[in-house]
């Protein structure tokens, strides 16, 4: 099974301060590989070197066919959730969902079946700033996982989240996986790490 992201020897400095050195992370096509570690030992920041927000300072980075770029080819392969994204005003909980579903072709889950998913369809006429925290962070998740994608990067997914949903956020990602993407996730929550045929890494 060939890699979709492959880093050697990754180094990342943050205001000329050094955050990461020496890093080695490989993930294939099916596979969730949970990075753990202690606050601000650089989960966020080589998450965002992997989403070709941040360049490194040393080593080689390859996520699928060459450096990650933020551009919109590169886009279309790789879903983001980390910070709450900008809402628009004036949509509701469905109609994100349908936007994501009408611009990325073809959806990979209905809007509907997000809806149900995500345990949103009480809320799908509201405004996404009218909902709970915990509900923004599903709508979060469904909106990524509505659009195809190849490589799913979420930063601290479980944020917000009850504990029941957690579980089901774990399902869902092997879901993804099993169809063939790959997650790379930064988190706290240690069984969400352990979701079974997810790899952990330690920084
Ligand atoms: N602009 C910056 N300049 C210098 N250092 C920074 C800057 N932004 C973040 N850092 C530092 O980089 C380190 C890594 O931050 P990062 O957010 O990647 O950690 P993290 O592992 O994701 O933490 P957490 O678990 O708290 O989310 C932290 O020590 C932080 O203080």
């Amino acid at each position: 099974m060939s890699e979709v992201i492959n880093a050697v020897g990754l180094a990342v400095e943050l205001s000329g301060n050094p955050i990461l050195s020496g890093l080695d992370l490989t993930a294939a096509p099916g596979e969730i590989v949970a990075i753990t570690g202690q606050n601000g030992v650089g989960k966020s920041t080589l998450l965002r070197c992997l989403a070709g927000l941040l360049d490194p300072v040393a080593g080689e980075l390859t996520v699928m066919d060459g450096p990650p770029s933020d551009e919109a080819a590169f886009w279309r392969e790789v879903a983001l959730v980390a910070d709450e994204p900008a809402w628009y005003p004036g949509l509701t909980v469905r109609e994100h969902l349908d936007l994501m579903a009408a611009v990325h072709r073809p959806p990979r889950l209905t809007p509907e079946r997000a809806l149900d998913l995500f345990d949103l369809a009480g809320r799908a006429d509201m405004a996404p700033l009218r909902l709970s925290t915990g509900q923004r962070q599903r709508l979060s998740l469904a909106m990524a996982l509505v659009r195809p994608s190849r490589i799913l990067l979420l930063d601290e997914p479980e944020r917000g989240l009850d504990a029941e949903f957690r579980v089901r956020l774990g399902e869902i990602l092997r879901e993804y996986a099993a169809a063939g993407g790959t997650v790379v996730m930064a988190t706290h929550d240690l069984r969400l790490a352990q979701v079974p045929g997810a790899r952990r890494i330690e920084l």
